[in-house]
């Protein structure tokens, strides 16, 4: 039997369990992998919305990231809200610090789906120079890749530049995820010179709350199983279209996803070919 992988997320505590910390933690737990975190920040929030958020001191980001990093061996790691500059500067040097290198996934949180800022807007410009670089895959949706490029996306021309100038900051790889877009949610996914696109029937239940958080661990957790970047996009895609097809109501504000697990064979194959 294959020895349980153990994976990294480097995020903020969403109170309200569905994106965030808790969200990561619970597709890691229904992927199968063991999940450790690096925590950045607190925030007050719930279905409808941030009603606060609390940064930690960087030191503390740092020390959390040396007690799991010591004692454990993390094949892949995930980050989502960062909150401001010096704590990005921290990941990436505790990033950059690991004798054999992980996995690494950037979702880009700028805010949560209610509009509320989860990154200070000075810090995108430290997102670009210092995790970028480092990082195999990130993973904006829409409104972030137009923030993080300063390009208008609104033809699949647009999806292609801002790629191109995502790439040209350091990424490996780019998924520009289409959950705000409308037809089909499908997300665009551009590495060294090819182009895939992975589709899912868009399920028409409103608003959902933590879909990002969730595609990016997903990825992150199968990434650690089968080393194979392509497909682990595809399982992470029918995971979070899964868990998407399951929504339910939780609270006043949006959906939340039910985080299930679906049993892979194609991640069984891996795992042996692996081991
Ligand atoms: N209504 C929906 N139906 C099916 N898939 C969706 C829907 N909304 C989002 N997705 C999928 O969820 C994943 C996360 O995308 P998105 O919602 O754009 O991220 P974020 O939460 O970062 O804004 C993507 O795979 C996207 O295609
Ligand atoms: C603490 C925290 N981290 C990240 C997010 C954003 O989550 P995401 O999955 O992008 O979901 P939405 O908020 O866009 O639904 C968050 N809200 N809180």
């Amino acid at each position: 039997m294959s020895k349980t992988k153990v994976v990294m997320t480097i995020a903020g505590s969403d109170s309200g369990g569905g994106a965030g910390i808790q969200a990561d933690l619970k597709t890691f737990q229904s992927i199968g992998v063991f999940g450790t975190t690096v925590l950045t920040g607190v925030t007050a929030q719930n279905t409808a919305g941030v009603q606060n958020a609390v940064h930690l001191e960087s030191s503390l980001v740092a020390e959390q990231f040396k007690s799991v990093a010591e004692d454990m061996e993390i094949s892949a790691v995930k980050t989502g809200m960062l909150s401001n500059a010096q704590i990005i500067e921290t990941v990436s040097d505790n990033l950059a610090s690991f004798s054999t290198k992980p996995w690494i996934v950037i979702d880009p949180v700028l805010a949560a789906t209610s509009g509320d800022l989860l990154l200070e807007r000075q810090a995108v410009s430290t997102l670009l120079e210092k995790l970028i670089p480092i990082s195999d895959i990130i993973t904006p949706n829409i409104p972030e890749a137009e923030i993080l490029t300063g390009i208008n996306i609104d033809h699949s021309k647009d999806l292609q530049k801002a790629a191109h100038k995502l790439k040209e900051a350091g990424a490996k790889s780019v998924l520009i995820k289409g959950g705000h877009t409308s037809g089909n949610a499908t997300d665009h996914f551009f590495w060294e010179d090819e182009y895939h696109t992975f589709s899912a029937e868009r399920v028409g239940v409103g608003s959902l709350h933590g879909t990002g958080c969730t595609l990016g661990s997903a990825i992150c957790a199968y990434l650690s199983k089968t080393d194979d970047l392509l497909t682990s996009i595809k399982l992470a895609k029918k995971y979070v279209t899964q868990a998407i097809n399951n929504s339910f109501t939780i609270g006043e504000g949006s959906k939340v996803l039910l985080h299930s697990s679906i049993g892979d064979e194609e991640v069984q194959e891996k795992e042996e070919l692996n081991a």
